[in-house]
């Protein structure tokens, strides 16, 4: 078991009130966790702050807090540590409680606006494809080897993420692939990891009501580069204009990769189809069945980490063409009789949008309608709103506008943040129903032979959240069903 001393090495501390000598059974940032020998950590946040909370910490049996400003009344037996920011110490905290587990595997971030689910669970495919134990922190899933584990965020806290880190280092894990979103970088969730290595896919419009501006964002995701130890990699796509600026600072091996330009990995697409890519890779042809141009930049970093952490060039493109697809990232199927295209996508980004809608007109026949049934979430950023359906309206012969995850906001409200976005000449191809089950319905029974259907914005979700409370939805089983229902 750890000292109070032992876990507070490397914070940044302002006063200590009490005993550090005394063993801390776990630490906990939920107040409502704590028990009986505990150190709770408060932070503030958006929402609450956790201050307030002390008291209960304390009556649940907490031997120690750790706080930004010390409480008046204070407890005798009870250890206050005063730090500028708890979110910082939290992560300083974690890493020495489980005892730097980063330290003892190959822990490769990869970070971006788009792709990131994609190539991290990729390259955890390949690792274990290739016969390592392999660890894997995304936002669908936290895997450790063949375990899985529920997420609700794409970068968990600080705690969380050390505390798999232990259990996989424990479990004989040797590379851990895990997402590190902009949120989680700006509130030091990834702070005092030790990276191995680090991928930068590329950035467009997102979360600009968290990060205010686009500079901000970027700027976020930089840190992770600027915090590379010497030893690691940075890996970034040069095809993006972004890509050299978290480079900048960084003391890290600096690495390429690109499909349009000169770089260390580049790849080119020789097909593009409903069953998937046929790309030159290291002067090597390789089939995939991922499709879409944008998945190429996705195989193409999987490529180079893989290249980066040693593993044989002729058993990486062996891998490479070995892997499936991550589900809700264009997922699709045909119906029997009409032969009707449905595909669901996690595109919930104006960018994300557009490179699958492209897709799609790239690879289809033009006889047919494309439908596209599209919401934006609530409680994000509101400017993605008309974009998203701007360019739904641009590259859809049919839209149906949506809801995706109102959250504590009114849907039609969001509904017609949306509508705005619609160029007047779109307005005839444009309906709204709120419902969403319906507006699949709709699309469904809309489409004619051979059409296609694409549902964007879920992905691999399998709820829909109105004023925090999930209820279970799923893209992929409502376009069955109805499209079974309708297939004539
Ligand atoms: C906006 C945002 O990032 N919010 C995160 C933030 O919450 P917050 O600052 O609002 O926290 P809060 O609810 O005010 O609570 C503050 C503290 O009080 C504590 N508390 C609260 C109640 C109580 O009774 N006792 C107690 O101790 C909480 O445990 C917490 O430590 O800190 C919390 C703890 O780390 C996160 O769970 C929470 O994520 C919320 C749920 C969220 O929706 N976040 C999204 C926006 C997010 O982080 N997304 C990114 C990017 C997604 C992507 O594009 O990939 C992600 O990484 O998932
Ligand atoms: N390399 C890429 N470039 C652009 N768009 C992409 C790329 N890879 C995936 N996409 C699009 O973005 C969507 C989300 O992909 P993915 O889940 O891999 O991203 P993410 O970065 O993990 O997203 P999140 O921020 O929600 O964690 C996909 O469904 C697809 O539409
Ligand atoms: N990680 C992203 C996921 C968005 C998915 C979309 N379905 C939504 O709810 O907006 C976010 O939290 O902003
Ligand atoms: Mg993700």
């Amino acid at each position: 078991m750890n000292t109070l001393s032992d876990i507070l090495y490397r914070v940044p501390i302002l006063a200590v009130e009490g005993n550090t000598s005394q063993q801390v059974r776990n630490i906990h940032i939920d107040s409502t966790k704590v028990g009986l020998n505990d150190l709770f950590i408060a932070i503030k946040g958006t929402h609450t702050d956790a201050h307030q909370f002390i008291p209960n910490a304390i009556n649940q049996g907490a031997l120690a807090v750790v706080c930004e400003i010390l409480p008046e009344k204070r407890n005798n037996g009870v250890t206050y540590i005063q730090v500028e920011d708890t979110r910082l110490a939290a992560a300083f905290i974690a890493d020495n409680f489980y005892d730097r587990p980063s330290t003892k595997m190959k822990l490769i971030g990869i970070t971006g606006t788009n792709g990131k689910t994609t190539v991290s669970s990729l390259l955890f495919q390949l690792f274990k494809n290739a016969g390592f134990k392999v660890g894997l922190i995304s936002t669908v899933v936290i895997k450790i080897n063949n375990q899985d584990f529920q997420t609700k965020l794409t970068t968990p806290d600080s705690l969380t993420i050390n505390k798999y880190l232990d259990e996989m280092q424990k479990d004989g894990v040797e590379y851990v692939f895990m997402e590190a979103s902009s949120h989680g970088i700006v509130q030091h969730r990834t702070k005092a990891l030790h990276f191995a290595g680090a991928v930068f896919t590329n950035l467009s419009h997102d979360h600009l009501d968290y990060h205010k501006t686009f500079a901000d964002y970027r700027d976020a995701k930089k840190i992770l580069f600027d915090e590379l130890p010497k030893s690691a990699f940075a890996l970034i796509n040069t095809d993006d204009k972004n890509g050299d600026v978290m480079l900048q600072n960084s003391r890290a091996k600096k690495y390429s990769y690109s499909l349009k330009s000169h770089s260390d990995y580049t790849a080119k697409v020789l097909e593009n189809n409903f069953n998937g890519l046929l790309l030159k890779l290291n002067d090597t042809e390789v089939w995939s069945p991922l499709i879409g141009s944008f998945n190429a930049y996705n195989l193409l970093a999987v490529f180079s980490v893989a290249d980066l952490l040693g593993v044989d060039r002729l058993e990486n493109l062996r891998l490479i063409s070995e892997l499936k697809p991550v589900s809700g990232r264009f997922q699709h199927f045909i119906s029997e009789k009409q032969k009707i295209t449905a595909i669901v996508d996690y595109a919930h980004t104006p960018d994300a949008l557009e490179n699958v809608l492209s897709t799609i007109n790239a690879i289809r026949t033009k006889n047919e309608e494309l439908f596209t049934v599209v919401g934006c979430g609530g409680d994000r950023d509101a400017t993605k709103r008309p974009l998203m359906a701007k360019i739904a309206g641009q590259l859809s012969t049919q839209v149906i506008l949506t809801s995706d995850n109102p959250r504590t906001e009114n849907p039609d409200a969001i509904i017609q943040d949306m509508e705005k976005g619609i160029e007047p000449t779109d307005v005839k191809k444009v309906i709204s129903i709120t419902a969403r089950e319906q507006a699949i319905k709709t699309a469904c029974k809309m489409a004619q032979p051979k059409d296609i259907i694409l549902v964007a914005g879920k992905g691999h979700e399998t709820y829909q959240e109105v004023n925090g409370v999930r209820s279970d939805f799923d893209d992929l089983q409502h376009l069955k069903n109805y499209l079974n229902k309708f297939d004539k």
